[in-house]
């Protein structure tokens, strides 16, 4: 059967500091509440994904992205919606990094992301990003 719903679509910023990569925390009472993310919101109408990466960014933790390229784009079927995760690197921010809307933070070293739990779509990200260290 084909599914009537509508595609959520998601900017998503991968955001690295040298070994580090920056995550938070989603408040519980959001979808995939309490897990782990990499920052980012839906991108709104007439907007373009690295605009929507660039204020959700600052919305949410008040970085300021100076450098984003695209990493790689996936769906992914929740039972409740249908999400596109459109994934950037961000390689160059400017800022500390802050929960700004009351969410944990943390800079984490790559080798460490496998001990936080992110949303399910997220396991081709998490790999993608070790596969870019362990490329270097
Ligand atoms: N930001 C982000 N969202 C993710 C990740 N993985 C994942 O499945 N998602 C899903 C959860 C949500 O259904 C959706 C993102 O929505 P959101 O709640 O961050 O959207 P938003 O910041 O625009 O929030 P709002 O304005 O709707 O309150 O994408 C991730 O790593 N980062
Ligand atoms: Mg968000």
């Amino acid at each position: 059967m084909q599914s009537t719903k509508k595609l959520i679509h998601v900017a998503v910023g991968v955001i690295q500091r040298d070994e580090q990569i920056f995550i938070s925390k989603r408040p519980d009472q959001l979808h995939q509440g309490g897990r782990w993310e990499f920052p980012g919101g839906k991108v709104e109408q007439g907007e373009t994904v690295v605009a929507a990466l660039t204020r959700e960014l600052m919305e949410e933790v008040g970085l300021q992205v100076l450098d984003a390229t695209p990493l790689m784009q996936l769906e992914y079927a929740y039972p409740e919606k249908t999400v596109l995760l459109d994934v950037w690197l961000v390689s160059q921010t400017e800022g500390l990094g802050e929960g700004l809307e009351g969410q944990q933070v943390a800079w984490v070293h790559f080798s460490e992301l496998s001990n936080y739990q992110f949303p399910d779509a997220n396991q081709p990200i998490l790999d993608k990003v070790l596969a870019l260290y362990q490329a270097q």
